[in-house]
């Protein structure tokens, strides 16, 4: 048996398709959704990242502003910039591109971004909106990387209704949100967080109907760990050099020989990676339509 693919690629071109007619109301409307982004530094994985969130919110329709600080900028400098994203209003949402340069206080920069234009949905008080209300409609932005895993499971059938998630990591991003978003009443399922302090993690992998893999540690979700036909949602990125290419490449959190236990496994690269960016232009779309009055 081999598993069947989670395409996160094929997904998130449904997505834009979607966000695409979604933008032309918009504009019929007067607005353009506008969507920008923070880097300080110039590291090159982030500004491959970056760059891909510009290229594809403008294959949509939409605008991008792209801001860049040197990697010696100051919190007062940074914080000045927030502050004019947040007035600006041709900005409907941004993210300041992760991680920041160790000088900066990364909390204090992030609380200060417009909870209503935080594209990432990670604000402390979207996060708290979150915690807050399990039922009724939620109307400010949702963690997108969380929201990426849960659309590429429901856009692929997969129910998750009183299904048993079992997260590896309890990093903001995903392992510490994803919870929050799955134990609401529109999903209805079951979640255990794992993380470094746990003792026997395969004990807990191995009673999971989904496992989603996000530690950041190379194969740390192995076959033997899997029950047969379970999902399987790598998250992970380790940027290491392949021995046989020796160029550098991303390896996943979930071993490649997964797929001959798992039911559902999604590519890494091709899984969440393309659905975190299709939901991130998601939220910031949903801010300007907010705003022009066509949706809570
Ligand atoms: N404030 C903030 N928000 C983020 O959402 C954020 C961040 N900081 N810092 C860095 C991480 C990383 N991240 C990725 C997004 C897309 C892919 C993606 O689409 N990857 C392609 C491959 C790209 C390639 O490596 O060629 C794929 O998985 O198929 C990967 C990683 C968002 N991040």
């Amino acid at each position: 048996m081999t598993a069947q693919v989670l395409d996160g690629k094929a997904a998130s071109a449904a997505i834009k398709t979607e966000l695409a007619e979604r933008v032309a109301v918009l504009k019929e409307h007067g607005v353009t959704p506008g969507i920008a982004t923070v880097l300080v530094g110039a590291d090159p994985a982030s500004q491959l990242y970056v760059g891909m969130k510009h290229r594809q919110s403008e294959a949509i329709g939409m605008n991008s502003i792209q801001r860049e600080l040197p990697a010696d900028a100051t919190q007062e400098q940074v914080e000045a910039l927030i502050d004019e994203l947040n007035a600006d209003p041709t900005c409907h949402g941004y993210i300041v591109q992760l991680p920041l340069p160790k000088h900066l206080d990364t909390d204090r920069i992030l609380e200060r971004i417009d909870p209503e234009k935080d594209a990432d949905g990670l604000h402390p008080t979207n996060l708290g909106r979150l915690v807050l209300n399990v039922n009724t409609p939620i109307s400010s932005p949702l963690p997108c990387t969380p929201r990426g895993v849960i659309e590429l499971l429901l856009r692929n059938g997969y129910d998750l209704n009183g299904k048993h998630v079992v997260v590896v990591g309890r990093g903001v991003t995903i392992g510490r949100s994803i919870g929050l978003l799955l134990t609401r009443r529109e999903y209805n399922a079951t979640v255990t967080l794992t993380h470094t302090g746990t003792t026997d993690l395969g004990a807990h992998l191995r009673e999971a109907d989904v496992i989603v893999a996000a530690a950041g540690v190379k194969h740390i979700v192995r076959p033997e760990h899997v029950k047969p036909g379970a999902a399987v949602l790598d998250v992970g990125v380790t940027r290491e050099d392949d021995p046989e290419t020796g160029k550098s490449r991303v390896y996943g959190d979930v071993h490649p020989d997964v797929v001959e236990v798992a039911g559902w496994v999604s590519p890494n690269p091709g899984g969440v990676g393309p659905m975190t960016v299709a939901l991130l232009m998601t939220n910031v779309v949903e801010v300007a339509e907010r705003q022009a009055g066509l949706r809570a």
